[in-house]
This record gives C-alpha cells, structure tokens and sequence, in this order.
C-alpha cells in the first residue's frame, strides 16, 4: 500500500529513520552506520524527501546495489507526489527555482561568448544558488582564489621576432597522450548540480576537441557511465583519487578505473580535511531566508535548529565528502603502496612548495600538479617560477602541470615558457556545461585554443617546444596597479 507523507514523517531519527528519493522510500535505518558520506547527512532528511540532495551525488544503481530489497519500502501516494512534486505537476516552485528558470529562458546566445568570463557571467545567472556557492567558495577570505588569476599578471612576455608563425600548432602530449592543446580539464566535483547530464557534456565536449579529461572521484556520475561516454574507445581520461583509508577498498577502486579505461591516476593530496569556504556554507542560510521572505514567514520558530544549521555543523558540502580519506598518507608508504597495486601513471596533485616537488622526483612519480586545490595556498604560477630558479633539473625528471586561476591563453603560455606541461581547468568547465552543455565545453576549448595560437604567434613560437623560459619576466608589481 503506497505510504503518505505522514507515515514517513514519524521515521525521522537514527532509531528509525525512513527517507523518500525519487517518490519511494527507504528505511535507511540499519545503513545509516555504513553510509560513506556519515550518518549525518542522511539524518537531516530523516522523515522526509532527500530527492534534491541525494540526486546529483549518487550514481544511479548504487540503491539497488547498497540497500537489501526489505529495506526498500514503496511508494509514496499520489497526493504525496503532488504535495512533493517531484514530477514538476502543480508544484510551487521555490524564489531560487524560478530566478533559474527566467535566467535560463533570458540567456545571451552562445556565439556572444567571447572569452572565459563571459561564460562564467551566464552560469553565475543561470545556476541555482546551492550550486554556484558551492563551485565558486574558497578558503577563509578567499585570497588565494583572486590571487591564483592576479598573479599571472607579475609575469610578462618577452617576444621573439622575425620567426615563422603561419604554421603554428599547439598540440602536445601529456604522459603520452595526445592532446590538441596544452590544456587538461581538472577534475572538479559535482558537475550535475548545474546540468542534468554534467560529467557527460565534458567528456563529449572533450571529445569533439581532442583535450583529455580527469574525473573527479566526487563526479556526479559513475566512472562506468562517464567512460561509456567515451566518442571512442581511444579518447584519454584520467582518474582523480582520493585515497580511501581502507587500503583494499582504495586498491578496489583503482583496478576498477583501470578496467574501465582510465590511462593514469591523479593523486589527490592537498584535501584532507575541507577548507573553510564560508561562501558555500552560507548559502545554505541565506536559501532558507529567501523561502521564509516568500513565504511571508519571516520568523524564525524558535527553539527549532533550521536544517542549514545543523548542514554546516557538519562541514558544508565538502566536510562530508571528505570523511573516508586517509590522512596518514606519506612518501614513503603511499607512493610505493600505489605502485604495487597499479601500473598506470601516477601524478601527485597538490604539490604546493619546491621542497615537495624535490620528493616527488625522489618517489619516482610520473608527474606532478601544482595546485591549491582552486584557491587555498600561494597561486601554482608562483610555485612554478620558483621550482623554474631553484630547481630546473625537476622539469627533466617528470612532468610538471599546474591549475588554479587559468582563464586566458596568455596564463597558459606563461606556464608553458616556465616548463608546465600542460595546465588544468577546473571551474570554466564547470561553468561552461552549466550554462550550454556539451556545446559550451566545445566553446570553452574553443576560445583557449584561439588566444593560446594569437599569443604563441605574438611570442614567435611555431610549436610549444619554442616556449622558453627567456620568454617570460616575473616583475614585483601587479599590472593595472600604480608603481
Ligand atoms: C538522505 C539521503 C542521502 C544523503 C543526503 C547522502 C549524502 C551523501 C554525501 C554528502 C556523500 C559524499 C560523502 C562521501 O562519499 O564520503 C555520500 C556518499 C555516498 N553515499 Fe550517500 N547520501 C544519502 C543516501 C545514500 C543511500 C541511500 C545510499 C546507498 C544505499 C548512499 C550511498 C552512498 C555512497 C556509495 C557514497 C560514496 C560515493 C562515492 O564514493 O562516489 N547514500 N552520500
Ligand atoms: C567545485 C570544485 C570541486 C572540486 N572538486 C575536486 C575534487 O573532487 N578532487 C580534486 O582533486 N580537486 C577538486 N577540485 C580542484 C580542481 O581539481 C582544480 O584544482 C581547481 O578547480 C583549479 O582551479 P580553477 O577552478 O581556478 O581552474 C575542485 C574545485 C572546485 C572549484
């Protein structure tokens, strides 16, 4: 017999907690200490419809797969439906669903995107609340995040004149695969929150372009269904891991990803534990006064914790994800542990100091990518133009990549003339399938891929093999600020 909203509603605490996902529901009751995500986050939906919060970060299937049949409890009835309205019927949007709506209905065409920021401009408008706080906090005060893009702009170009340029191709290979630019998509969480298909629209977008992808662990997809997307069975992807602090199910998850086609791992080492990122915290706050405006609700009913307080006392959105990782990860034990396990490439993600780097060569790493994770420690241009003077036998042992903060073909350039590899995206892909989808993916390369063939033209190189460090000057002022 389909189950009311009533009958759910008394489940609503760890002794008997009922939730409904997708118009049935689950007793989640016995799960709850085997959850990977921690009995807290389930627990704030006890009692209730957890749709919206369990979608966008659970592959399809894992219900089935997870949860013995007895515990799978039914449906809900129609009025219930209707009252939930899931199915979109007669359902009273929310103040932030309709902003979207209007936002997406209002959008400027794709062929008016000129350059990164304009793309970031219309997923800024387009995306709901949650999500863009979400993709757009960093730590603290955020420094480090404006200053990732700002600092490109200490260095400047030294042009080369007088060479051949009309033949310029910036194609190059990253642990030997081909890529048609120096530029990677970097694995960032999540892409559902801002369009139904997410992971899916990079890796076609990706296709159509020739760049590879790294996938984030945290993808909103399973690693099966982002490698069946695959245009073919040679397009490149890598996999993004965080390292399970259970060696055989981290081990598990490796040989599965290999399996499934995926040509290198990057090992994540700079999130251990989340990041203080206000901004995404916050929005949980500011969402649920927009509600109680609209409602014309505007008090608060005392004595009741609202359900972002108790989302935040749990660390946002990231302190969940992060809660299985290993945080005794070293040198010496988790480099060798990783190559007995798998023969893939292996590129450590997060090296944020010369020192670090120094080790990575002495572990015997493929390569390494100097990153602060979008925007938590000095910006990765800094840490490259210091290991360029103080280590330049580095770029000889491995290679060297970096992200955080790159939008324009010059910033690609100038890590390439300092000894990068190739550097990441991460947000811009985000951003780009939000707004447009697989099309917006194939714009955004687009557009890196033209700036980045003008700038090497302007510098006088005809292959990135001519990008030399003499090229580049690092100056102790900021462009656009008075000496
Ligand atoms: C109220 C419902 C739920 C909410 C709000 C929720 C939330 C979350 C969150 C925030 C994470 C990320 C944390 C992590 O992976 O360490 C997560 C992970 C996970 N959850 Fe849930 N969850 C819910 C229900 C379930 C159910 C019913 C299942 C399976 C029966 C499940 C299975 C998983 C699995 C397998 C992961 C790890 C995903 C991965 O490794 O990619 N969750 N969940
Ligand atoms: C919303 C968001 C989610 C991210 N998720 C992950 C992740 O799951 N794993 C990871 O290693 N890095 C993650 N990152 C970091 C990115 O891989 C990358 O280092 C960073 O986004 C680069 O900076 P950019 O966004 O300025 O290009 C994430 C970054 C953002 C903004």
């Amino acid at each position: 017999m389909p189950l009311t909203l009533d009958d759910v509603a008394s489940h609503n605490s760890f002794k008997s907690c009922w939730v409904i996902i997708k118009n049935k529901v689950y007793d989640l009751t016995e799960f709850l200490p085997e959850h990977p995500g921690g009995q807290k986050v389930i627990l704030q939906y006890a009692g209730r419809d957890a749709t919206h919060a369990y979608e966008p970060i659970h592959p399809p299937g894992i219900l089935e797969r997870m949860l013995p049949a007895e515990r799978h409890l039914g449906e809900i009835t129609e009025e219930a439906r209707r009252g939930l309205n899931l199915d979109g019927k007669g359902k009273k949007m929310t103040v932030d669903e309709e902003r979207v709506q209007r936002a997406q209905a209002n959008k400027l065409p794709i062929d008016r995107m000129l350059n990164l920021h304009d793309l970031e401009r219309v997923a800024r408008q387009v995306l709901p609340y949650k999500a863009l706080a979400y993709w757009s906090a960093a730590a603290d005060d955020e420094i480090t995040y404006a200053e990732n893009s700002r600092a490109f702009g200490r260095f400047f170009f030294h042009p080369r004149v007088l060479r051949a340029v009309s033949q310029c191709d910036p194609a190059t290979t990253i642990l030997g695969y081909r890529t048609s630019i120096p530029v990677f998509v970097s694995g960032a969480s999540w892409a559902k929150l801002g369009h139904p298909l997410g992971e899916i629209n990079i890796t076609r977008g990706a296709y159509a372009t020739g760049i590879i992808q790294m996938i984030s662990f945290y993808a909103s997809l399973s690693s099966r269904q982002i490698a069946d997307a695959r245009g073919s069975p040679d397009q490149t992807l890598f996999f993004q891991l965080y390292k399970h602090k259970d060696d055989i199910l981290a081990a598990q998850r490796i040989r599965e990803v290999e399996s499934q086609g995926y040509k290198a791992i990057f090992l994540t080492v700079d999130a251990l534990v989340a990041g203080n990122r206000e901004r995404d915290n916050r929005a949980l706050f500011e969402m649920e006064d927009m509600e109680r405006a609209a409602s014309d609700n505007l008090a608060t009913k005392s004595g009741t914790r609202s359900n972002a307080a108790a989302m935040v006392a749990g660390g946002g959105t990231a302190g969940f994800y992060l809660a299985g990782d290993d945080r005794d990860m070293t040198w010496g034990k988790t480099i060798p542990w990783l190559r007995g396990v798998t023969n893939l490439p292996l590129v450590i993600k997060g090296i944020q100091c010369v020192e670090d780097a120094v080790l990575a060569v002495e572990a015997g790493v493929d390569g390494i990518l100097l990153s602060n994770h979008g925007g938590n420690s000095p910006p990765p241009i800094e840490v490259l133009y210091k290991l360029r003077k103080q280590r330049p036998d580095v770029f000889s042992k491995l290679e060297v990549y970096i992200d955080g903060g790159i939008r324009r073909g010059t910033d690609v350039l100038k890590a390439l003339c300092l000894g990068a590899r190739a550097v990441g995206l991460g947000r811009p892909f985000l951003y780009a399938q939000a707004a447009y989808g697989e099309e917006g993916v194939v714009k955004t390369v687009r557009i890196i891929e033209r700036e980045v063939i003008t700038g090497m033209r302007l510098l006088g190189a005809a292959t990135v093999s001519d990008l030399v460090p003499e090229m580049v000057e690092r100056v102790d002022w900021q462009a656009g600020t008075k000496l």
